[in-house]
């Protein structure tokens, strides 16, 4: 390779966010160890038990609480403690010939909610991708085993045959057809543009009209074949002649369809099973030393991506640690007020960037670059045995599968051109019994056992040494849809607190597992984000207990005039202050920063707190799976239900009725707290009874803003009813074990 005098990458510490959020650090944790020290002390002194004295329960809980929120404010500091950025320059890199291969690895797993067509957009813009196309093979795992998406596959592969060649001739940017066409910010003036995009427009109409003519003739067709049905694969060839379809070949990537074997007693271990078998399909067929994995929801939104990801692939000095590149997830269907916090901001604005600076930003599902061969070794420096006997033991018995661990990257003419063999040797490695006994799942591949397979994989990966950057172009290279309804968002995040909490409370706890095997520091990244849900638990007790104590006059809070009192200000001005700091850095304004206030208190008191016992009931065997519906098909009659777009009875009560509670508590406090002043006179008492009540208000309100601007939008009445009851009857239980 040739010799590079000028760096295809930069790396940038930023020192002002380094000195800040140090400095911070320092003067935040010193208040907080004066709090600690000053909870701790009452178990201390042995005061004289007045009726106005706090009971040690409450006092307790408060200071565990309290605790809790220190030691994940402690963890987050690690994301804080060097945060870089960096720049690619995709121009310096060598000539195409000398370009690594790509495999395009794309999911889909439900055409009812996942539409074929914007499945099959987000495959054009896989193909489209600016990277020489005889290096870049496109594979689509499609778990629901729908005749419509081999259709739509079809169909793609005809209009991409018009669309590649329009895109290259243009140089546009936007290369997802229906974003094209939709918008038309991207115009270029060459000679017959005009002409030529009017055509292709037509084109496009045709390419949807088909897709929507075949799903509407087989509408009636079951849908009990997603979970039972034998596995295919398809290399996509359109509907042209052989000889157009040779010429092709040249220009157009590789298309495969996949669509991996289900059985109804078989556990198909939902997106990490899907990649998993399409590793080993692509291994067999193209073997490309890097691999982009999409969700189909997500397309590229910009054609540079290969290139900048080899920026770093082809570094010499970070290459041979180096895993996988991280893209930031957008979205494209966020709303302005974005109430729900649907762009998910934190993970890809702030804390990606700190743990670039240490091992690596977590893999995130969608969007990155990762190197094949980091999913195949023991760790990094140990490689793959030779020994046959050990590979099939590790790999699987595919004779094919193993004879190209070893082999680089070559597309297999064989396997191409000999259907019949090929059919044998790739149904065999999308089988259900394909991976017993072998160790996909556990040392190879994406890992089991979370349904925060990300997570988990990238977990594995750092604790074997391997790193990780994250890249964060100002065009967004990858655009999605993100959940814009609280119902599906709380399915949503119920399901990666669970995923979250599986991984922290099993053998492989970050805290356990990872403090010999990585940083410190990363280490306590792993921590922080695999115990998130926990945060139900500190916020559980914040949103009831000083309520509780205030209705009842018993003082768990200094007094006003006591100096503690502007300790406790301090550190929830500090905080907060820290929080809109981030967030107006990150490019965002504080409209989002109120958002993402509201939408942790909301979760901590209902999705993590059942993501956790999920997880919990899941690792120690008392339920086999989730309670919660996991993923799209896991359950048909439940994601039936749940399509329709609605809360039905159960969803309200499971996830209204702490909310509802609480604010019913707020109010009774807030009430019943001046009352009880008015009444007995303690009119000293008077003004910190209504600025606690009216803290406890402020806090209440986002979430009955929050509930009544749901996007459907119909609560049931008397789901909200039966929330409130329910509460209302845990909160009088709670509060009588407080008082007495
Ligand atoms: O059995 C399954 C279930 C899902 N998928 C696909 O996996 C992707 C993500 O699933 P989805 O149900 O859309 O989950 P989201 O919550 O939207 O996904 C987020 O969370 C997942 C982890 O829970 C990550 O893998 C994703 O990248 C991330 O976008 C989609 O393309 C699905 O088609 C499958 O292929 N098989
Ligand atoms: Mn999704």
């Amino acid at each position: 390779m040739e010799h590079h005098s000028r760096p295809l990458n930069l790396c940038h510490v930023n020192p002002k966010s380094i000195i800040i959020n140090r400095a911070h650090m320092l003067v935040h944790g010193t208040a907080l160890l004066i709090l600690i020290r000053y909870r701790a002390s009452f178990f201390f002194t042995e005061g004289a038990s007045t009726p106005d004295q706090p009971t040690t329960l409450a006092w307790l809980l408060i200071f565990l609480g309290e605790l809790t929120l220190s030691l994940t404010w402690l963890l987050h500091r690690a994301f804080r403690w060097r945060p870089v950025s960096r720049d690619a320059f995709p121009e310096r890199l060598p000539g195409d010939g000398e370009l690594p291969a790509i495999d395009v690895l794309v999911c889909t797993a439900d055409p009812d909610k996942e539409p074929t067509v914007e499945v099959m957009n987000t495959v054009i813009t896989a193909m489209s991708l600016d990277y020489p196309p005889e290096k870049l093979h496109v594979y689509l795992s499609d778990d629901g085993g729908s005749p419509l998406t081999l259709c739509g596959m079809r169909e793609a592969y005809d209009f991409a045959r018009t669309w590649l060649p329009f895109c290259k001739r243009y140089g546009l940017k936007t290369r997802c057809p229906k974003a094209y066409f939709m918008d038309e910010a991207d115009v270029s003036t060459g000679e017959g543009y005009d002409y030529e995009k009017q055509e292709v427009k037509e084109k496009y109409e045709l390419f949807e009209a088909h897709i929507n003519g075949y799903r509407i003739r087989h509408q009636s067709e079951s849908r009990n074949a997603r979970l039972d049905h034998p596995s295919t694969i398809e290399v996509i060839h359109g509907s042209s002649s052989d000889e157009v379809v040779r010429a092709d070949q040249q220009q157009m990537p590789l298309l495969v369809y996949v669509s991996r074997e289900k059985r109804p007693s078989h556990s198909h271990n939902f997106k990490a099973g899907a990649l998993n078998v399409l590793l080993r399909v692509s291994g067999v067929v193209s073997n490309s030393p890097y691999v982009l994995v999409l969700d189909c929801d997500m397309y590229c939104n910009d054609p540079s991506s290969a290139r900048r990801a080899m920026c770093f692939h082809l570094d010499a000095k970070m290459s041979p640690s180096l895993s996988f590149v991280q893209f930031p997830q957008l979205f494209h269907n966020i709303s302005e007020n974005d109430i729900y916090d649907s762009k998910i901001r934190l993970p890809f604005g702030t804390l990606w960037f700190g743990m670039d600076g240490l091992q690596g930003p977590l893999l995130s599902g969608s969007g990155f670059y990762v190197k094949r061969e980091s999913f195949y070794g023991k760790s990094m420096q140990e490689g793959i045995t030779t020994n046959l006997a050990d590979l099939k033991a590790i790999f699987g018995h595919s004779n094919e599968f193993i004879k190209h661990l070893q082999r680089g990257d070559k597309l297999n003419k064989n396997i191409l051109s000999d259907p019949r063999a090929a059919s044998t040797e790739t149904e065999l490695l999308a089988s259900c019994h394909y991976e017993n006994g072998t160790k996909w799942g556990q040392e190879v591949g994406f890992m089991y056992g979370s349904v925060a397979e990300d997570f988990f994989t990238s977990f594995a990966l750092h604790c074997k040494g391997w790193r990780s950057v994250y890249c964060f172009p100002p065009r967004p290279q990858f655009l999605g849809a993100s959940t814009t309804n609280l119902n599906d968002l709380m399915v949503q995040v119920t399901r990666w607190s669970s995923g979250l909490a599986q991984v922290g409370f099993s053998r492989f706890s970050p805290l356990i597992y990872a403090p010999w095997r990585m940083s410190i520091l990363q280490t306590m990244c792993y921590a922080e984000l695999a115990f998130l849900p926990l945060y139900c638990l500190p916020l559980c007790c914040f949103a009831t207990i000083p309520q509780i104590c205030l209705f009842n006059g018993i003082p768990i809070f200094p007094e006003v005039s006591s100096s503690l009192f502007l300790v406790y200000c301090f550190v929830f001005l500090s905080s907060l202050s820290k929080h809109l700091h981030e967030v107006v850095e990150s490019g965002h304004s504080v409209r989002t920063f109120i958002n993402e206030q509201r939408i942790w208190m909301i979760h901590s008191v209902t999705t993590y707190l059942y993501g956790s016992v999920n997880a919990v009931l899941t690792n120690t065997g008392v339920r086999g799976a989730s309670f919660l519906p996991t993923n799209k098909i896991a359950n048909d009659e439940q994601s039936e239900r749940y399509e329709k777009g609605v809360f039905d009875f159960q969803t309200s009560v499971v996830f209204l009725a702490p909310m509802v509670g609480l604010v019913i508590l707020s109010m009774a406090s807030f009430v019943g707290g001046i009352a009880r002043v008015l009444v007995s006179g303690g009119w000293d008492k008077l003004f910190a009874q209504i600025a606690l009540s009216f803290f406890i208000l402020v806090m209440g309100y986002p979430v009955i803003e929050g509930m009544a601007r749901t996007d459907t939008g119909r609560i049931p009445l008397s789901a909200a009813m039966w929330s409130a009851l329910l509460s209302s009857a845990l909160l009088l239980v709670g509060s009588a074990l407080l008082v007495h």
